[in-house]
């Protein structure tokens, strides 16, 4: 928990209790289905919810804003950011039904309001979103084919309606086609652990009528 204090100073008691019971809830669930490696639930906190809270280094959506979580798995970045934003409204898919199950238990015990589950294609999604975020689930140029069509058009932010996008590796082939619509923040920007070194948060602008 400390990790998040660190660079989340403002977080209110509610907040605070409800990241604080992520770690237990995580194992519990994990344990019955198998949503996250061994390896990666021992460092939950900074690998899981810290890295998903960086999108909140980059815009801090305004009550109202809907976002899309795609491909969420056990519920990442979609989970943590709905602690963070309680007046966002967020929808949490994927296409793996027991990973949904996980995100619903999850979503429940720690009474998030603001939070939809939903074991969905992201092809099938009708409703448009301000934002979709997502984390590591496919190459780049596939996703935005894939989620262009969910951005609604009207931005409530100071950043455009678009896509934000967890990625690490070297993908910079990846983006080339889209250098002039996006924005690329390198994560040890914000957070100094070593595991940030290689990790990216890429916006892209999309404006659909
Ligand atoms: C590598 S996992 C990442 C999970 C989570 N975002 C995270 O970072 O921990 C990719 C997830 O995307 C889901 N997925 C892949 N294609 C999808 C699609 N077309 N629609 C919805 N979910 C999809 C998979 O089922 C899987 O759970």
């Amino acid at each position: 928990m400390e990790i998040l204090t660190k660079y989340f100073p403002d977080l209110t008691d509610q907040q605070m209790d409800q990241f604080g019971r992520l770690g237990a809830l995580y194992e519990e669930w994990n344990a019955q289905i198998n949503v996250i490696s061994r390896k990666d639930i021992e460092q939950l906190y900074e690998r899981h919810v810290l890295h998903s809270l960086a999108i909140a280094k980059v815009i801090q959506f305004n009550p109202q804003t809907t976002v899309l979580d795609v491909g969420t798995g056990g519920g990442f970045p979609g989970i943590p950011l709905a602690i963070l934003f309680p007046e966002t409204s967020f929808m949490l898919i994927d296409s793996i039904g027991k990973k949904i199950k996980v995100v619903n238990e999850v979503a429940s015990a720690l009474g998030l309001t603001n939070v939809t589950a939903e074991h969905i294609r992201v092809e099938e999604v009708k409703q448009k979103f301000d934002f979709v975020v997502s984390r590591a689930v496919t190459a780049f140029p596939r996703f935005v084919s894939m989620v262009q069509t969910k951005v609604a058009s009207q931005s409530k932010n100071d950043l455009p309606n678009g896509i934000l996008y967890l990625k690490g590796g070297d993908f910079d082939e990846e983006i080339e086609p889209f250098r002039k619509q996006i924005e690329v923040y390198e994560l040890q920007s914000f957070f100094q652990e070593e595991f940030f070194e290689t990790k990216r948060l890429i916006h892209m602008s999309i404006k659909n009528k």
